[in-house]
């Protein structure tokens, strides 16, 4: 019988026994050689362990080799890779429950390895019979655990197909030597995992330091998390600065489509993970989103795409402040273990770091380029889009304008109600103003009341067109802290290139304009003309003139005499400033006073005025002529908050009995905040001061004011007297303003007589008192001390 007999005559375990010995050096051979292959440089662990199970199928002669890791919360373990012998197959994904199979896994955790040679009757293994074994025609099982980091973390299993075998010492040897290198594989990959990790992060922190804009930074921190498991899809979401809104922030994994439909979401109790993480302020842990009822809203949308598991982490600022929030969805059910803890703790606090550290950038970025008031670009951010638009207008042969728009009597509303009124009426008009422009111009905030609108490739026609629609729009009334307001603006406007080549010469031209504008009454626009820089120098010069008019006493009063029609007797003295200039001659108010009011120097010659017509009055009155109260004019921005303690200390410094001075108010001091007014008016009455209105009937001020102030006279005014002969309509309404006046019991006198018949018209209407030429013109103080001297005389 030759060997070839013999060999037919042993049993398959046998010979397996025999070859297996004779190959321990082979095996021997091919650990050696595994050591020193490319499964440490391999860069996926996944290629390394394939290579581990073919060459074990191939050295053992075993038909299926497979390498298994537990799941992070080890309820499981799924197959990473199952090499089949004969067909030379790699396959993964098998997933074995602990609860299915108690035993095995029992038999992991405690055996150093499960040898089972008659699988289907050995304790541990038993229990895979009907599942498993039979399926796959497995009858022996040499199962190695994996111990990685000392930890078991999964196993290398030898399946058999066939008859029984009884697994030799030297395969047991065989498998425990490769289980050992798989961990090795393993805890080589989770090294560079996190190596990768700490670089990673380095990395972020460099991007985050030179600036890479935020969601970039976002999405390399998404990718690094992911990069950690590849079960995970991150999402970083950032809280609007409403403190309410979720908005995207990186999201590189999840599709686009997703993340628009849960964009712009406003956080809450019961808002996915997210929203209800952020809203908490506490991580949220999804680890079925079908069936937790915080995505009850959301569900359909998280199933459309495949997403199970959410779990969402709220990140904070140093300040405890919500800044976004940090997620990890997974495709299937999940808990978190201590690795994605960990994970996703070190990923909130590189993604605050980029949060705040853009955050920061914004503000810098608002402060150099926004007015913070408004919101509105500043002049910095103006000049720097007005060049790019005069570089374009030049590059296509275009048009741009440029508007300069001012507030008419802004400072009255700073002064008399405070600045926190004058703001919010600023933060209105910013709004409208924005609201009735193109996204493609720009409005800016100079400062003060002052505002410069952008318009890119506009003509003039168009340019007036604009100025026309935001003249409407200003003009609307405003609810500022229950003060009812109006105002008005003056618009300059200038054209590129006929009004100027570059951005500080139309700036210049438009207020120049806007300055016309005022001039021209105001609530208007007008267009810049090189005749007006002439205008500009003598506004300017009138300006400093004043001030030195001041200093020098080039200030004097003339008094006009009022009368009583039915009597003819002098019922009071109107005092009307005078500047004699040492070059220009007399300077009419008319041209003067505008100016004073928009410079703010009508506050200092506004007190000059009482003070001289207070001390003027006392003096004529210690000559023993005949006491007739003094009115004064009071511009708008005269009325500052501490108006009355002016009035207070001139009425104590002069002497002057109170009700000898009378404050000729406009409508539009009276219109300005009913209520703060009504207060400020009584206090001035309680004084014993006298209040008149001025030019009655110019404004366009609701009347019903008129039965609440404490008012005692309206001043009728002279465009009415002027025509009331000729003109029906103005006799109307001076019929209607005396008729108005005697039912609230005030006295009407009207401005601007000038012959008898005017008079002797008043006078059938009704009226009570005149002043005008037709009486006496504003008399100097020599002139108006002979007008007593002889009416003393005379009488
Ligand atoms: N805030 C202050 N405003 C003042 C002061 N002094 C004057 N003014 C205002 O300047 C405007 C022009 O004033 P003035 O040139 O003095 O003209 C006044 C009168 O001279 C003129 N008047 C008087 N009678 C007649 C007349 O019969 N016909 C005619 N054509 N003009 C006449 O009217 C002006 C008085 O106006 P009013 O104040 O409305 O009574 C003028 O708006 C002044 O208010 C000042 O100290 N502070």
């Amino acid at each position: 019988m030759g060997v070839g007999m013999k060999e037919q005559l042993k049993t398959p375990a046998e010979k397996r026994l025999r070859r297996s010995r004779n190959s321990l050096l082979e095996q021997q051979r091919a650990l050696a050689s595994l050591t020193r292959s490319e499964i440490f440089s391999a860069e996926d662990a996944l290629e390394a362990i394939r290579l581990l199970t073919r060459t074990t199928a191939r050295e053992l002669e075993i038909e299926r080799i497979s390498v298994w890791r537990f799941s992070e919360d080890r309820l499981a373990i799924k197959c990473m890779d199952l090499y089949e012998r004969s067909q030379q197959r790699h396959s993964s994904g098998m997933i074995l429950r602990r609860e299915d199979f108690p035993n095995y896994f029992e038999g992991l955790e405690t055996e150093e390895a499960i040898v089972a040679d008659d699988a289907r009757h050995h304790a541990f293994t038993a229990q895979f019979t009907d599942v498993y074994l039979h399926p796959f025609g497995i009858t022996s099982m040499l199962d190695v655990p994996i111990h990685v980091f000392g930890r078991v973390e999964g196993a290398l299993c030898c399946e058999h197909t066939g008859e029984p075998l009884n697994w030799t010492a030297e395969e047991r040897f065989f498998a425990i030597a490769v289980a050992n290198l798989a961990a090795l594989v393993i805890e080589q990959c989770e090294r560079r995992r996190a190596e990768a990790l700490v670089r990673s992060q380095r990395d972020m922190l460099e991007l985050i330091a030179n600036g890479a804009p935020l969601e970039h930074t976002l999405t390399a921190l998404a990718r690094t998390i992911e990069q950690q498991d590849d079960k995970i899809l991150c999402s970083v979401l950032i809280l609007d600065e409403d403190g309410v809104h979720l908005r995207h922030g990186a999201a590189p994994s999840i599709p686009d489509s997703y993340i628009r439909q849960i964009d712009g979401l406003a956080i809450g109790p019961s808002v996915g993970s997210c929203g209800t993480a952020a809203f908490h302020r506490q991580t949220v842990i999804v680890s079925d989103i079908r069936t937790d009822p915080r995505w009850a809203a959301y569900r359909d949308i998280a199933e459309e795409y495949g997403l199970r598991a959410c779990w969402s982490t709220p990140i904070f600022d140093a300040r405890q402040n919500v800044l976004g929030t940090f997620a990890v969805y997974f495709r299937e059910p999940q808990w978190p273990s201590e690795k994605h803890l960990r994970l996703v703790e070190s990923a909130i606090h590189t993604a605050a770091i980029a949060i705040e550290r853009s955050r920061v950038e914004d503000r810098i970025q608002r402060l150099a380029f926004y007015d913070p008031l408004t919101g509105l670009p500043n002049r910095a951010l103006l000049m720097d889009r007005a060049a790019q638009a005069l570089a374009l207008s030049a590059r296509d042969n275009k048009e741009t304008s440029l508007l300069f728009l001012d507030l008419d009597r802004f400072k009255m509303v700073n002064d008399s109600l405070g600045h926190h009124v004058g703001d919010g009426l600023l933060r209105s008009i910013a709004g409208r103003l924005r609201s009735c422009l193109r996204e493609s111009d720009t409005v800016s905030r100079l400062g003060g009341d002052e505002f410069v609108v952008l318009l890119p490739e506009t003509g003039s026609e168009e340019a007036a067109q604009t100025a026309e629609r935001i003249l409407g729009v200003v003009a609307q009334p405003y609810l500022i802290e229950d003060y009812r307001l109006s105002t008005t603006p003056s618009i300059g406007i200038s054209v590129y290139p006929r009004d100027g080549s570059d951005v500080e010469a139309l700036v210049k031209h438009a207020d120049t304009a806007m300055y016309q504008a005022k001039e021209k009454g105001r609530n208007t626009y007008q267009f810049f003309t090189e005749d007006m820089n002439f205008a500009v120098l003598e506004r300017l010069t009138i300006e400093s003139g004043l001030r030195q008019a001041l200093d020098h006493g080039a200030f004097v009063l003339e008094f006009q005499p009022q009368y009583d029609i039915a009597t003819h007797r002098l019922v009071g003295l109107e005092a009307l400033i005078r500047w004699q200039h040492p070059e220009w001659g007399r300077v009419p108010p008319s041209r003067f006073i505008p100016i004073a009011e928009d410079s703010g120097l009508i506050v200092l010659i506004g007190e000059w005025v009482i003070h001289e017509a207070c001390r003027q009055n006392v003096y004529r009155q210690s000559l023993g002529f005949e006491k007739v109260p003094v009115a004064v004019n009071i511009a708008s921005p005269q009325f500052i908050q501490r108006f009355e303690d002016v009035v207070e200390r001139v009425l104590s410094e002069t002497g002057m009995e109170p009700q000898y001075l009378e404050l000729e108010l406009t409508e539009g001091i009276v219109m300005q905040g009913e209520s703060s007014i009504q207060k400020r008016l009584h206090k001035l009455k309680d004084m014993g001061v006298k209040l008149a209105i001025d030019d009655f009937g110019t404004g366009y001020s609701s009347l019903s004011y008129l039965k609440r102030f404490p008012i005692d006279r309206l001043k009728i005014d002279q465009s009415f007297v002027r025509d009331i002969i000729d003109d029906q309509d103005d006799l109307a309404i001076t019929r209607a303003v005396i008729s108005l006046g005697h039912s609230l019991r005030l006295l009407v006198i009207a401005e601007g007589v000038e012959t008898e018949q005017q008079l002797a018209f008043l006078r059938e209407v009704g009226c009570d008192q005149a002043q005008g030429f037709y009486f006496s013109p504003p008399l100097s103080i020599k002139a108006l001390g002979d007008w007593f001297f002889q009416n003393s005389k005379a009488s």
